[in-house]
């Protein structure tokens, strides 16, 4: 069954809700109006009710089936303002935090929190910081988990079948080992998802001590304590890219390694190179990436790339929805 096929038929019919909050952008406009057609989650839109409305028309969308709530005419804006002082702690005052949910990616962000959505979709138009700070800030992470990251799956590259997961390429700017462990841990999670059986390379310019520098013992730390954590889990690092996913070179360079020549979930060491090569294979390899997925969440939000196309959000609000289920 084609990769999203299955998430599809899990969500379809649920009535999940979604927040966009960006719903005047062309992409988000056309995926939301093909995801109510197709049934598979209700859009929700921010803004003036009327002008939103307004807006669908214009483009030639009907509007059932979409909800629409208006931060400046909300039943539930003063107990979404407690609840966000509350959540706070001490760091916004009332009278804050009624300026700062006019934006309407706090605003989105509390719809999910509050349970009135199921999950939120946004950054085609705001940076990944302006997306999931709010997220950060009020969703938080689940039990257990210290570091939010972002994945994305990669397919579509040489042949339709292929799926790979890369992280993070989205949040932790500078990880320290434990952080890469973290992230290693929660993408090998993400590739379940997709039916991928992880098998998690983590990435350096050296392969098992052909490199030294202190980037290069950060890798081989992070490998070590995933390893101790989730022994169930296929790991092996540090590895350079060929090694990690070419045989012959696995070959030369990692013999014994039971990872190398057939990864599919790589670990950048930090956000520089995985941002860099996520685009890399989605620009110069034909790859499709969808992402950034927000890894470690307490409720499904997820960020967009400010490149994205239509498709790309159809897709990612998806996924956005199969994680609230
Ligand atoms: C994600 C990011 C915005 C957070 O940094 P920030 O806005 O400066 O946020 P702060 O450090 O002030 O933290 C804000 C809150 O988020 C939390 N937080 C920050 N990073 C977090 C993480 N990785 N996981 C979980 N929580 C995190 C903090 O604990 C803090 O919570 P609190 O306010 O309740 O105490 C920042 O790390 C960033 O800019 N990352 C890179 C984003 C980017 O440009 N990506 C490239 C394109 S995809
Ligand atoms: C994921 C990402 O790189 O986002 P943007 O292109 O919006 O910075």
């Amino acid at each position: 069954m084609e990769l999203f096929e299955s998430l599809k038929t899990k969500i379809s019919g649920k009535g999940l809700k979604i927040v966009f909050p960006e719903g005047t952008d062309a992409r988000i406009l056309g995926a939301a109006n093909r995801l109510n057609a197709d049934h598979l989650i209700t859009p929700v839109f921010i803004g003036n009710v009327q002008e939103v409305t307004d807006t669908l028309k214009a483009r030639g969308i009907n509007p059932e089936g979409f909800e629409i709530y208006d931060p400046n005419n909300c039943g539930r804006f003063d107990n979404m303002i407690e609840l966000f002082v509350q959540q706070r702690k001490g760091k916004a005052t009332a009278e804050q935090a009624k300026e700062i949910l006019k934006d309407p990616n706090y605003f989105g962000t509390m719809l999910v929190y509050m349970g009135i959505a199921d999950g939120m979709v946004s950054g085609a138009i705001h940076s990944t910081a302006d997306t999931v700070r709010p997220a950060l800030q009020i969703i938080k992470t689940k039990p257990g988990v210290k570091s939010v990251s972002g994945a994305f799956i990669m397919t579509k590259g040489r042949d339709d079948n292929e799926k790979y997961i890369f992280g993070d390429c989205a949040i932790n700017i500078e990880p320290d080992a434990e952080t890469l462990a973290d992230i290693a841990y929660a993408s090998a999670q993400t590739a379940e998802v997709f039916d991928i059986d992880p098998k998690v390379a983590m990435l350096s310019f050296s392969t098992l001590g052909s490199g030294k520098s202190d980037d290069v013992t950060k890798v081989v730390e992070a490998t070590k304590l995933l390893k101790e954590a989730h022994p169930e889990i296929q790991a092996d690092g540090e590895l350079q890219f060929d090694a990690a996913f070419e045989p012959s070179v696995a070959r030369q360079k990692a013999p014994n390694s039971p990872v190398a020549g057939k990864a599919n979930v790589f670990i950048f060491p930090d956000i520089q190179a995985g941002n860099i090569g996520y685009k890399i294979a989605q620009r110069l390899g034909n790859f499709e990436a969808i992402g950034p997925i927000l890894q470690g969440l307490n409720k499904p939000v997820s960020d967009l790339s400010r490149g994205c196309n239509e498709e790309d959000v159809y897709k990612l609000a998806i996924i956005t929805a199969a994680q609230a289920m």
